[in-house]
This record gives structure tokens, sequence and C-alpha cells, in this order.
């Protein structure tokens, strides 16, 4: 078989170079332990456990002092890529060039926060089932069950009702988000502004694509706040939902 038909491989790679600013914790939130756990080696784990992935890549900062002790050199299926940008895209686009010449064009590769802990095979198999062979890729993402309401700023600083944004047909996205290596490239290599794109979705979509959107999982939730890390405790301490 010649290299483009032989069967897409899956791999998985982990945006894990921020700093965490809205956790306020005293140090990157991804090293947190969560669930008895450094956060991110929730999702590092769900991912080597899945059968369909072929491989796990991490993006950490360059002068990254933490991440040996929580993925020791050699951990069979993954491999930290020392490239982390300024942003979740630079990340995510530095991790994507760091593998020119491993990755086939073809193969697919899911982008997934390394806050996002709950993460689990049984949802990495659904977004892969639920793409299929679609070109445009796809994310887990859930349908928005309250009432979204669009601010004004109030006389005192506070903030105003100005409007209600009609409901039908938000989701909210989640991670991975899945797309062909060769689309992800080029879509993010030719994003606008990199503080414009807060996911990888959102830079296919620029190019004209309509990637699926796959129902995930509320405990499929990104930490970002303090208050979040109860959530994830309560989530973690149930392996599957
Ligand atoms: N320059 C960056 C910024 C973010 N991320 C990663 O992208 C994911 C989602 O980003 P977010 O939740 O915003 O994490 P932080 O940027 O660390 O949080 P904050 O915005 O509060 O600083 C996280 O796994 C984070 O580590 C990254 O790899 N490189
Ligand atoms: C990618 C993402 O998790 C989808 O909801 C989200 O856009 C990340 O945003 P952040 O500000 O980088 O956490």
């Amino acid at each position: 078989m010649t290299a483009t038909t032989q069967p897409p491989r899956y791999f998985a790679l982990l945006p894990a170079a921020g700093v965490g600013a809205r956790m306020a914790a005293n140090g990157p939130k991804q090293y947190l332990t969560v669930g008895g756990k450094p956060m991110l080696r929730h999702a590092v784990d769900a991912f080597r456990a899945s059968p369909l992935v072929a491989h796990t890549y991490v993006v950490v900062s360059p002068d990254d002092g933490v991440i040996d002790s929580v993925l020791p050199p050699g951990l069979d299926g993954v491999t930290v890529l020392r490239v982390g940008g300024a942003t979740r895209m630079d990340s995510v686009l530095n991790g994507l060039r760091a593998l020119d010449g491993q990755i086939a064009p073809h193969d697919l590769v899911m982008v997934h926060d390394a806050a996002r802990p709950g993460l689990t095979p049984a949802l990495i198999a659904r977004l892969i089932e639920g793409v299929g062979d679609d070109p445009a890729g796809g994310l887990l993402a859930l349908p928005v069950v309250d009432t979204i309401k669009r601010s004004a700023p109030g006389a005192d600083g506070g903030a105003l009702s100005a409007a209600t944004v009609p409901r039908n047909g938000l989701w909210s996205a989640q991670t991975p988000q899945m797309f062909s290596y060769g689309l992800l490239l080029r879509a993010l290599g030719s994003a606008p502004d990199a503080n414009a794109i807060t996911d990888d979705a959102s830079a296919v979509e620029m190019l004209g694509h309509a990637p699926r959107l796959i129902e995930g999982h509320p405990r499929n939730l990104k930490v970002t706040l303090p208050a979040d890390i109860r959530i994830a405790e309560m989530y973690l301490a149930h392996k599957e939902d």
C-alpha cells in the first residue's frame, strides 16, 4: 500500500504550556493534584489507555522544570515537546511543526487541553466514531443549556444584560478537537491572529470547513477557575459516566 492508502493513524497533542493565571495557584494549573495525580496526567493516561491512539505528544514550555516528574522520560506512548508558545494556538502550531515528517498528512490529530482531566477512552472513541472519515474533522462539545446574555457596561462598572442570545444551535466547545494533520497545519499556519483563535476548530472554519459537533460530557470540563477543582475531583472519583 502507498502512504496515502494506508488507514489513518490517530495521535493526541496536548497543549500544556499555559501559566494558569485565572486559577491563581502557585504554579501552572496543569500540575495541580486533582483526583490523586497531576492534572495533565489524567488526560495523558486516557489517551494511553485508548487502543485507538498511536501516540501522545505533550507540548510544554521550553523552560518547564516539572514535566519530567509527571511524565518520566521513556514513559510508554508519550513524547514531550518543549516548544510551547505565547498562546494556546502558538503551542499547538509549534507542536504540529515539530512533528513534521513523523505524522502523515492524512493521519488524524486530536488536540486536547491538558486542563481537561475528565477525558476518558470512551469519549475518545465517541469522537473518532462520530467524525468518521469526514474531511472537516470534528470536536466534542455540549449543547448550551443556560440562557445566554450579552452584557453592556453598567454606570457603576458592573455588567448589564443588554440582550439575550438565542440559545438554539449554540454549543460549548470542548476538546479533543480532531483534524487531519495536513488540514490542521494549514489552518493554524494561515490563521490571521493567534489571539483570535481560541480553539483549533475556529481556524479550520476560517478555511470554509464545518467540523462535526459530537456530544461530549460535563466531566470533560476545562479546569479554569478555583471552583472547577472540586467539580473535577467529583467526576474523577468516577472513572466513567
Ligand atoms: N500559551 C499557552 C496557553 C495555554 N496552553 C494550554 O492550553 C490549554 C487551555 O488553555 P487555558 O485553560 O487558558 O490554560 P492557561 O492559559 O494556563 O490558563 P489562563 O488563561 O487562566 O492563564 C491548557 O492546557 C494550557 O496549558 C498552552 O499550551 N500554551
Ligand atoms: C479550546 C477550548 O478549550 C475550547 O473551549 C477553549 O477555547 C480554550 O480556551 P482558553 O482560554 O485557552 O482556556
